[in-house]
């Protein structure tokens, strides 16, 4: 294992590049369909801290294969845990370190998008999907649910029918029902996936960093709150930002006809 701090880095079931003011990682196991074990959620995590305490980076893409952004958590290594097991280790805790992270993620996904591999997908701010996308909440067919917020953010997402479709059916949804739906944000070919999510990462990445930091958070809060607080949040970071360096400039090269150089600060 090496660290994440440099332009590339390896891990055993994680890859990290980073694409210019974009950090691009790959999750990497390709026999089990990116099944989500102990050491990719670790490996992921330390990739994220490292991606966050880069101050060169500005937006992270997430992805995977061609055949599975991943088909959820490892039933193998899960299958034989005790009641007693999970709650003592408080199992998936660890998998929420990406909603922690206070820099743009986009989760770009090609075919499988299940139970924990779809709910990783929806912890990202968006989703750009390939038209061989399938997402789906299987859990039920293992005798569980969703336990990675999959019951919450799905809902969210594409409403309290189609949620309760997906969850208590078990079907799997391919990725013109998911963009109709709501839960992915543009469908584009296989091929040019991975492209497309970096153009759309390094365009988010070439705005000043504090502005879509706080972008980020506030459209987080229309989740979490009412319309007035969500709506007081906002007023409060749009009139912080009028502290940043990045707004004279932003300003002042549109008033001047001029691209903008935002310095992030
Ligand atoms: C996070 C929580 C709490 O919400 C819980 C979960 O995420 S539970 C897991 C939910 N996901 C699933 O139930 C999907 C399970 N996988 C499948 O249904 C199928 O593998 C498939 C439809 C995604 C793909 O089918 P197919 O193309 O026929 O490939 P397979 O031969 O089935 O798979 C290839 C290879 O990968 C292994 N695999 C696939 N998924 C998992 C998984 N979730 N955990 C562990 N291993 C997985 C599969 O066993 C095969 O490996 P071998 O057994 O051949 O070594």
């Amino acid at each position: 294992m090496t660290s994440a701090s440099s332009e590339t880095a390896s891990f055993e079931t994680v890859l990290f590049e980073k694409k210019g003011r974009v950090g691009l990682v790959t999750l990497n196991r390709p026999k089990a369909l990116n099944a989500l074990n102990a050491q990719l959620i670790a490996e992921l995590n330390q990739v994220l801290d490292a991606c966050e305490a880069d101050a060169d980076i500005g937006a992270i893409v997430i992805t995977g294969s061609e055949k599975a952004f991943a088909a959820g958590a490892d039933i193998k290594e899960m299958k034989d845990k005790t009641f007693g097991d999970v709650i003592l280790q408080d199992f998936i805790a660890p998998w929420e370190r990406i909603t922690r992270v206070r820099k743009p993620v986009i989760a770009a996904v090609s075919g499988f998008a299940l139970g924990g591999g779809c709910e990783l997908a929806m912890m990202a701010d968006f989703i750009i999907a390939s038209d061989t996308a399938k997402f789906g909440q299987p859990e039920i067919m293992l005798g569980v649910i969703p336990g990675a917020g999959g019951t919450q953010r799905l809902t969210r997402a594409v409403g309290k029918a189609k949620a309760m479709d997906l969850i208590l059916t078990g079907r799997h949804m391919d990725a013109a029902e998911a963009e109709r739906a709501g839960l992915v944000a543009r469908v584009v070919p296989a091929a040019d996936l991975v492209a497309e999510a970096l153009k759309a990462a390094e365009k988010i990445a070439s705005f000043s960093l504090p502005s879509a930091m706080l972008a980020k958070e506030s459209v987080n809060r229309a989740f979490e709150t009412t319309l007035a607080e969500g709506v007081r949040f906002e007023r409060h970071a749009f009139h912080a930002l009028f502290a940043t360096e990045d707004q004279k400039e932003g300003m002042a090269a549109f008033a001047e006809k001029r691209p903008p150089q935002f310095k992030h600060a």
